[in-house]
């Protein structure tokens, strides 16, 4: 894995791309971006003010258009948001960047992480639950077909997850 490319994570709502993102960048020396953190920017909005205004599609329209920017640059630590790989172009932008992580969490444990946190609009919901293990369900083939290093993170904190991704990273490194 050569310094030019991005390392990108992708993985379900709670499974920790930010927070993981974000220090493993640090680790590594590069820059973090998150792509959830470029659509605010960009909007002068939270996402779930978009998610009112313009719907899932419109926000979908603005996650396309920040993966499409972001994937032309080079070095990155780039945190994708849970739904950017529903789309096949983003897809193949992620997978043509650089290498790419899918941060595996099974929905109990992403239940737990997000269920105090109302900034995500898709679990505002009565089962948030039931939302979850169907996004599951829907999405854990894309993230897997996406990815070329599968993550299980359903156990161990924070430190120890950046540091199993970093391990990961570094055997690409080798000849
Ligand atoms: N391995 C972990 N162990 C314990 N807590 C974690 C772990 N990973 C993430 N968390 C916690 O779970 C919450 C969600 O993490 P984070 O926001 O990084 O997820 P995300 O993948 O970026 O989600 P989204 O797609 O919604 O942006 C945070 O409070 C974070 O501290
Ligand atoms: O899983 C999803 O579809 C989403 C995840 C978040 O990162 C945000 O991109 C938004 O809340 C949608
Ligand atoms: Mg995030």
């Amino acid at each position: 894995m050569g310094n030019f490319q991005n390392i990108c994570l992708v993985g379900m709502m709670g499974a920790g791309k930010t927070t993981v993102g974000r220090q493993l960048a640090k680790r590594l020396g590069r820059r973090f971006v998150d792509a959830d953190h470029e659509i605010e920017a960009r909007t002068g909005v939270r996402i779930p003010t978009i998610f009112e205004i313009e719907g899932e599609a419109g926000f979908r329209r603005r996650e396309a258009e920040a993966i499409d920017a972001l994937t032309r640059e080079h070095g990155l630590v780039l945190a994708t948001g849970g739904g950017a790989v529903l789309d096949p172009s983003n897809r193949r932008r992620l997978k043509a960047s650089g290498l790419v992580v899918y941060l595996r969490v099974l929905p109990l444990l992403l239940y737990e992480r997000t269920r105090h946190d109302r900034n995500r609009p898709l679990l505002q919901v009565a089962d948030p639950l039931a939302r979850l293990e169907e996004l599951f369900a829907q999405r854990d083939p894309l993230y897997r077909e996406v990815a070329d290093v599968v993550i299980d993170t359903s156990s161990g904190g924070i430190g120890s997850l950046v540091r199993r991704v970093e391990l990961e990273l570094r055997k690409r490194c080798e000849p």
